[in-house]
C-alpha cells in the first residue's frame, strides 16, 4: 500500500449557525462548546463571531465543527441570508425564562427559509432551550417547545450555557443527524454531563477569528 492510501481521510466539515434573539445564550453556547468557558457578563454580538471545534463521532469519524454565532441584532438585516447560506444545520437558541426569545424565533425560522429557498438541500434545524439552570424561572412550557418542534420536524434540545448540561451533547448529536450517524444510549448518557470538569483531549480547539461586520 502506498504512502497516500494509507493517509487518513479528511475531516468532514460542517457548518452550524446559531440563531436566536439577543442575550438567549447563543455565544454563551458556543464559547461552553468550543473552549469549555462561560462569562456571566453580557457583551452583544456585533455581525457574527466564528468558531472551530473538532470532534470525534462513533466510528472514528472525526469532523470539525463550523459554529457561526450570529448577533441577535442581525434580524432583519442584508447580510443574514449570506450567514446562514450554506449552513447544514441551524440552532434556534431560546431562552427559557423569557417567551419573547421563544415567539421571535418563528421570524428567525423565516430568515431560514427564506435564505434556502433556492437550495435542492435543507439544513437540519434544532430547537434549543438555554438556561435550564434559572428552570425555577421558567416561563416557556416544555409543552410548547415540544409542540413547535413536531409541526417543523425540529430535533429538541434543553441546554445550559452556564454549567454546561447538555451542550455537548447538543452539539454531538445535531453532527451525527446531519451525517446520519446513530448514536447509541452509552454514547449519549457519557456526553449529557456537564462538562465543566471533563477534559477531553481527543478534541482539539481552535477559536480561529472575531469578524465584526459593520453595518447593524
Ligand atoms: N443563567 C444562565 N445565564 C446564561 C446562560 N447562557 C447565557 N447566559 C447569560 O445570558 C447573557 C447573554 O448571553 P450571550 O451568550 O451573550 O447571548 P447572545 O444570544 O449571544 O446575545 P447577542 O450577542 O446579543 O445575540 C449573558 O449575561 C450570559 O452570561 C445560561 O445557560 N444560564
Amino acid at each position: 500500500m502506498s504512502d497516500s492510501e494509507e493517509e487518513e481521510s479528511p475531516d468532514r466539515q460542517l457548518k452550524l449557525a446559531l440563531l436566536g434573539d439577543g442575550t438567549s445564550g447563543k455565544t454563551s453556547l458556543a464559547t461552553r462548546f468550543a473552549q469549555e468557558t462561560f462569562g456571566k457578563q453580557y457583551k452583544q454580538t456585533v455581525g457574527l463571531d466564528f468558531f472551530l471545534k473538532r470532534i470525534t463521532l462513533p466510528g472514528n469519524l472525526n469532523v470539525t465543527l463550523q459554529v457561526w454565532d450570529i448577533g441577535g441584532q442581525t434580524i432583519g438585516g442584508k447580510m443574514l441570508d449570506k450567514y446562514i447560506y450554506g449552513a447544514q444545520g441551524i440552532l434556534l437558541v431560546y431562552d427559557i425564562t423569557n417567551c419573547q426569545s421563544f415567539e421571535n424565533l418563528e421570524d428567525w425560522y423565516n430568515a431560514v427559509k427564506k435564505a434556502n429557498e433556492d437550495s435542492e438541500t435543507q439544513p437540519l434545524v434544532a430547537l434549543v432551550g438555554n438556561k435550564i439552570d434559572l428552570e425555577h424561572m421558567r416561563t416557556v412550557k416544555v409543552d410548547k417547545h415540544q409542540r413547535f418542534c413536531q409541526e417543523n420536524n425540529f430535533s429538541s434540545h434543553f441546554v445550559s450555557a452556564k454549567t454546561g448540561d447538555s451542550v455537548f451533547l447538543c452539539f454531538q448529536r445535531i453532527a451525527a443527524d446531519i451525517l446520519g450517524i446513530k448514536l447509541n444510549k452509552a454514547e449519549m448518557e457519557q456526553s449529557q454531563v456537564p462538562i465543566l470538569n471533563s477534559s477531553r483531549p481527543e478534541e482539539s480547539c481552535v477559536w480561529l477569528a472575531i469578524l465584526q461586520l459593520p453595518g447593524f
